[in-house]
C-alpha cells in the first residue's frame, strides 16, 4: 500500500532526526546489509570487484544521509544586521536528493527567497545552499523538502515572507518503473508576505528568468 500521508514533518525527520534510532549512520550495518543485498541479486560479493563495494557503500550513504544528523539552525544562526525590506533570493542551487520510496536519486534545482524580518536580520547567501542540502541529504520526497526548507526560513529568520521553487528529475521515473527521462517535477511553498500575488509574481519572474 501507498502512503503519500505519513510526511508531518516533525514525525519525518522532526528535531529529534538522527537521534530518534539512537545513533547516527552505523556503517557495519549497512555494509552487512549492502553484502545481503549483493547475494540477493544473484553477485557474489567476494568477487575482486566487490569485495570493497559494501565499504564504499557505507560511506557513500554516510555522505548522502549526513542531513539526517544536521539541524536547521547550525546554518541560520549566522545573521548579519542589514536594512533590506525587499526580496533576498538565491536562485538555481543544484542538489542530489534520495527518493525515500526507491532509494535512488532525484536531483535538480532548488530557488530559496525571503523577505527578511522587521528587526534588519538577514543570513549569508551560502546558509540557505547549506540549508537546501540539510533537507536534500535524507531520504526525501520532493514535497517535503520544499515544506521543510520553507518551514525552517520561517522558523528561524522570522521573515516577512519565504518562497521555495524546487525542480527536480526523479531517477526511479527516469530508470525504471514508468521510464520517462527528462519529466521534471515542480513544486513550490510560499508563506507569508509572498502570497500576495504581485510580490509571488515578481518572485517567479525572477526565478523563471533565466
Ligand atoms: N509525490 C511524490 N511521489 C514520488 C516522489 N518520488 C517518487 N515518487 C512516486 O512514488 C510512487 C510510489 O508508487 P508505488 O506504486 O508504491 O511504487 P512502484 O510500484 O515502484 O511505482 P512506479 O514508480 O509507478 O513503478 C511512484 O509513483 C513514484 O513516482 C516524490 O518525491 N513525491
Ligand atoms: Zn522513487
Amino acid at each position: 500500500m501507498t502512503h503519500f500521508d505519513d510526511d508531518d514533518l516533525a514525525a519525518a525527520h522532526g528535531s529529534a532526526a538522527g537521534s530518534k534510532h539512537g545513533h547516527k549512520v552505523d556503517r557495519p550495518r549497512i555494509e552487512a546489509a549492502v553484502r545481503e543485498i549483493l547475494l540477493a541479486i544473484g553477485e557474489d560479493p567476494e568477487r575482486g570487484g566487490l569485495q570493497d563495494t559494501p565499504k564504499r557503500v557505507a560511506k557513500a550513504y554516510a555522505e548522502v544521509f549526513a542531513g539526517l544528523h544536521q539541524h536547521p539552525e547550525e546554518v541560520l544562526s549566522t545573521t548579519f544586521d542589514l536594512d533590506h525590506e525587499e526580496l533576498v533570493l538565491v536562485k538555481d542551487i543544484p542538489f542530489y536528493s534520495t527518493c525515500e520510496h526507491h532509494l535512488v536519486p532525484f536531483h535538480g534545482v532548488a530557488h530559496v527567497g525571503y523577505i527578511p524580518s522587521h528587526d534588519g536580520k538577514v543570513t549569508g547567501l551560502s546558509k540557505l545552499a547549506r540549508l537546501v542540502d540539510i533537507y536534500a541529504r535524507r531520504p526525501q520526497v520532493q514535497e517535503r523538502l520544499t515544506t521543510q526548507i520553507v518551514e525552517a526560513l520561517v522558523t528561524h529568520l522570522n521573515p516577512r515572507g519565504a518562497i521555495v521553487v524546487v525542480e527536480c528529475e526523479h531517477m526511479c521515473m527516469s530508470m525504471r518503473g514508468i521510464r520517462k527521462p527528462g519529466a521534471k517535477t515542480v513544486t513550490s511553498a510560499v508563506r507569508g508576505q509572498l502570497h500576495d500575488p504581485a510580490t509571488r509574481a515578481e518572485a517567479m519572474s525572477l526565478i523563471l528568468g533565466r
